[in-house]
């Protein structure tokens, strides 16, 4: 072979190798011997040598339960087989290198590095998954399947920074086993998320079985929470019953208002979370159970440890990693596409068109300071959807409160917060006025820009600007 040829034949096998070096996913190449003809560094660091040092070596030599002298024997690839490499369990990918008919060498790739990333990018997978059109097919399944949980993530309405750092933050601890707290106002989702948690954890096909403790009379929540053996107590039932942890036995455990646990039922919380074994009331042996928990609060559980009606050691083991829900009136931003979402929810359930809110409506909504959270905008809206005539919402359909706060604003005023407008310069407070006002006259001109233009009394381009400026294209 020339030269030139040789040359240029090594310079393109260098720029692969540097590519190769380069990848995240582990990757070796043998030749037909089952030599290390290369290895990128990714893997020779994780198996503590450098890549140079292990070119030329028998691959069986020098990785772990290899299979890749038996697809160059075999001339078969392997698919995603799992492969346990210095304790981790990998999942790797074997192929032939067939030129002319005849092997002449393997390349192997490790795409998972242990189970905790293969779970957690499952995860991400059916986050992913539910987020495109198979939205509708994963609920369908899982509807089939009837565990508990109705939420998915993508049910979670809100695109303000916050909520999509909460997404992230819940996509990335659904997948193990961890305990979470969602901590949070009435009203402002803990619940959903609980469920959300659940769809995205490797439990999702188990039963997802939620407990009110604050609901549940005290004499009761033993038995509720472990079940009881026939002849427990007058009234057992015949055969006994399961309690929620034995249901939930598989699956996710979602105590809500965790807060309101009396004293002693706290202690055999505990004892249960320690042991992961159960005794029901009346039983003479205790099974093993195997369930992840979430708990919620409305409730600061550190006051109620100052004061003694929560133990200190329960709230160690229930807050591992905490999901804190803003309140409503924190991400305004959000409002609007709440609205939208309660008020098209009920048209499909009615049959009949969603009306839109007026400019005035909104402005009154974003400036009310929402102490019941998402579930009183679901309220609101619902009043107001089944009261509304020519298929507007104006400020007379919203509750007499709503025309207080708008009465507080003057008619240039922005929907501002009080709070917000007594913080920030009068230029955030124009800026954010002049957002919230193009924002409202475009969900009331139903999106049509020309319109919402004509309405705003400014042309086409300069609106075309705004939106551009407020980040609302
Ligand atoms: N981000 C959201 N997107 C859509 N709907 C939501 C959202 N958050 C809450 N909701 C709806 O608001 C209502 C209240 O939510 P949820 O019951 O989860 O709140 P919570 O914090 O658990 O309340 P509580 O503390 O009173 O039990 C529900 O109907 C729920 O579907």
């Amino acid at each position: 072979m020339p030269v030139k040829k040789l040359n240029k034949l090594t310079q393109a096998a260098n720029t692969y190798k540097t590519i190769l070096h380069a990848m995240e996913e582990w990757v070796v190449i043998v030749d037909h011997q089952t030599k290390i003809f290369f290895i990128n560094r990714p893997y020779a660091r994780f198996l503590g040598v450098k890549a140079e040092d292990l070119i030329g070596k028998k691959v069986t030599d020098v990785i772990e339960n290899t299979r890749m002298h038996i697809t160059v024997q075999t001339g078969k690839p392997e698919r995603l087989s799992f492969q346990k490499i210095l304790g981790s369990n990998m999942i790797a990918n074997r192929f032939p290198i067939i030129e002319q008919g005849e092997v002449i060498g393997a390349v192997g790739t490790v795409m998972f590095h242990d189970t905790h990333e293969w779970k957690q990018i499952n995860s991400h997978i059916k986050a992913l998954l539910v987020e495109q059109d198979f939205k509708h097919q994963t609920r369908l399944a899982a509807e089939k399947l009837d565990t508990g949980a109705n939420f998915h993530l993508t049910d979670i309405i809100g695109d303000s920074p916050i909520m999509k750092a909460l997404s992230a933050k819940v996509t990335q601890v659904a997948s193990g086993d961890v305990t979470v707290l969602v901590r949070g106002e009435s009203g402002t989702g803990k619940e959903l998320y609980a469920h959300a948690i659940h769809q995205l954890s490797d439990r999702a096909e188990y039963p997802f079985i939620k407990v009110n403790c604050a609901a549940i009379p005290e004499n009761l929540l033993e038995s509720e929470l472990f079940g009881y053996e026939e002849g427990a107590f007058t009234g057992a039932k015949k055969g006994g019953k399961a309690g929620k942890f034995q249901l939930a036995n598989g699956g996710t455990l979602f105590l809500d208002e965790i807060g309101d646990l009396p004293l002693l039922m706290q202690a055999k919380l505990l004892r249960v979370l320690q042991d992961r074994e159960v005794e029901s009331v009346g039983g003479t042996r205790p099974t093993p159970i195997n369930i992840r928990l979430i708990t919620a609060t409305h409730r600061p559980l550190e006051s109620l440890l100052e004061s003694g009606e929560f133990r200190e050691d329960l709230y160690y083991r229930i807050n591992v990693v905490a999901i804190d829900l803003p309140p409503l009136r924190e991400r305004r931003d959000d409002i609007a596409k709440l609205a939208d979402f309660f008020l098209q929810k009920l048209s499909h359930r009615t049959g009949r068109r969603a009306p839109k809110l007026t400019a005035h409506a909104l402005t009154a909504m974003l400036a009310y300071h929402w102490p019941g959270n998402i579930r009183e905008l679901e309220n609101v809206m619902e009043a107001a959807f089944y009261t509304s005539k020519d298929r507007k919402i104006g400020l007379s359909l919203l509750p007499s409160h709503f025309s207080q706060v708008a009465e507080k604003l003057s008619p240039n005023q922005t929907p501002l917060s009080l709070e917000q407008a007594s913080s920030s310069s009068l230029k955030e407070q124009l800026s954010l006025a002049e957002r919230n006002i193009i924002k409202a006259v475009l969900i009331e001109c139903n999106n049509n820009r020309t319109k919402a233009a004509k309405q705003l009394g400014i042309s086409k381009s300069t609106l075309y600007e705004k939106l551009d400026k407020h980040g609302l294209t």
